[in-house]
């Protein structure tokens, strides 16, 4: 069957390179300073910086939330200690973790990357473990409170080490948005042993087909997940996965797991909970026979938003990205835990019908009697248990 529609990934360009690097610098490096560390990277040039550069700059906004995370985790779980940064590269996530007193261990299967990451941490005069290993082995052989999973693209090659061993939190950054979002289809199926769809929410099946390959991976290990904080920002996705050791845990997570079928004519779509996928074969609300099949997917909730608001409040200022920072955790923390969000814009294209502004628009719906969020995917996203139908009679002008 041919469908009329194709959607493609937005590719958002990265912003707000400027006004990084700090004046000082050695021949083939420069110096970076994050919150109240500054650390060496070597030089590179900032218009071919991708996601597979050993520093790159646009993960501030992450590093800055992995910081709030870690100061807000050690309340909630006061005998956490111990942060691997498993893929440390420069070794500036774990400086910046050891500088808010965590047991840090930096490694990297590169050499240079060892000893530059060594250098950061006397640089700083900060205690680091720093070894030259296979985060894989390491993960293996050794126990930690906290692991953290940045590879260059997908993380699913580290899932089964950091899920095998990790006593309270995994926390995961995943760069290959085309293949978990569907836009690379067969890529996403090899990777993460699901079916992905592109569709117009592409970067939450993207969140949705990570979180359902870790769920999956740790339930292999009688762990169960829950993820406390979890953003999709422009080319990558990060989720922070707090876990429970019992089998019952590992089922009770399982039991998140379903398939989204999605109407391509209509943009209906409908949730079911189960490993079985059993689609409509023709779409509910239009009666089309485009609907599409994603999953397993994870459909439970992908943050908790106290965690979240209490993530906001150790935000500082000394943060590069504090403002952005703020603006997803605000968003984030109001966000229903609906498992997909429409684009009022894409809805507005569907009917015909000129934009409104976004609070009038929401308003409109919550008068009708519809619960509705903003959510954080972009700024004419959002979320609601109303149909495509429901929403297009209550915002009718
Ligand atoms: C995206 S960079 C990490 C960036 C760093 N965490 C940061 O915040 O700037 C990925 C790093 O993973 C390292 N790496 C790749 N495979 C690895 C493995 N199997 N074990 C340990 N490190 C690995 C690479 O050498 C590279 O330095
Ligand atoms: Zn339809």
């Amino acid at each position: 069957m041919i469908c009329k529609r194709h959607y493609s990934i937005k590719i958002l360009v990265a912003d707000e390179l400027a006004g990084l690097f700090a004046p000082e610098r050695r021949t083939g490096t420069m110096n970076v300073r994050e919150g109240g560390v500054e650390v060496v990277v070597p030089e590179q040039d900032g218009d071919s910086i991708t996601d597979d550069v050993f520093f790159n700059p646009v993960q501030e906004l992450n590093r800055d939330l992995t910081v709030a995370v870690l100061r807000t985790y050690r309340d909630r779980e006061p005998r956490a200690e111990s942060y691997l940064d498993a893929m440390a590269a420069s070794g500036i996530r774990g400086v910046r973790a050891a500088e808010n007193g965590w047991n840090v261990t930096c490694a990297d299967i590169d050499p240079d990357a060892v000893d530059l990451c060594r250098e950061n941490f006397e640089r700083n005069d900060l205690p680091g473990d720093v070894v030259h290993r296979n985060a894989n082995a390491l993960m293996h052989e050794s126990v930690f409170d906290i692991v953290d999973i940045d590879p260059f693209g997908t993380p699913i090659p580290f899932a089964d080490a950091a899920f095998a061993n990790t006593r309270d939190l995994v926390c995961v950054t995943a760069t290959d948005t085309a293949p978990l979002c569907g836009a690379h289809f067969h890529s996403g199926v090899r990777k993460y042993s699901a079916v992905p769809r592109n569709t117009d929410y592409h970067a939450e099946v993207g969140v949705r087909i990570l979180l359902s390959a870790l769920a999956r991976t740790a339930a292999r290990y009688d762990t169960g997940v829950t993820p406390i904080l979890t953003h999709a920002t422009s080319h990558y996705v990060r989720t922070y996965l707090e876990l429970d050791h019992r089998a019952t845990d590992a089922n009770d997570a399982v039991d998140e797991l379903g398939h989204i079928y999605h109407c391509e004519d209509c943009l209906h779509r409908e949730y079911e909970h189960g490993l079985i996928a059993n689609p409509p074969e023709t779409c509910p609300a239009c009666g089309g026979n485009c609907v599409l099949t994603a999953g397993p997917v994870w459909l439970g909730a992908t943050h908790d938003a106290e965690f979240v608001a209490e993530v906001r409040d150790n935000v500082t200022e000394d943060m590069g990205r504090a403002k952005r920072a703020n603006k997803l955790l605000d968003s984030l923390s109001g966000e229903l835990h609906e498992p997909t969000h429409y684009d009022q814009h894409r809805l507005c294209k569907e009917w015909t019908r000129s934009a409104s502004g976004m609070d009038e628009f929401l308003e409109r719906l919550r008068d009708a009697g519809h619960e509705a969020s903003r959510a954080h995917y972009g700024g004419t996203t959002f979320k609601t248990p109303a149909s495509v139908e429901e929403i297009r009679i209550a915002t009718e002008t």
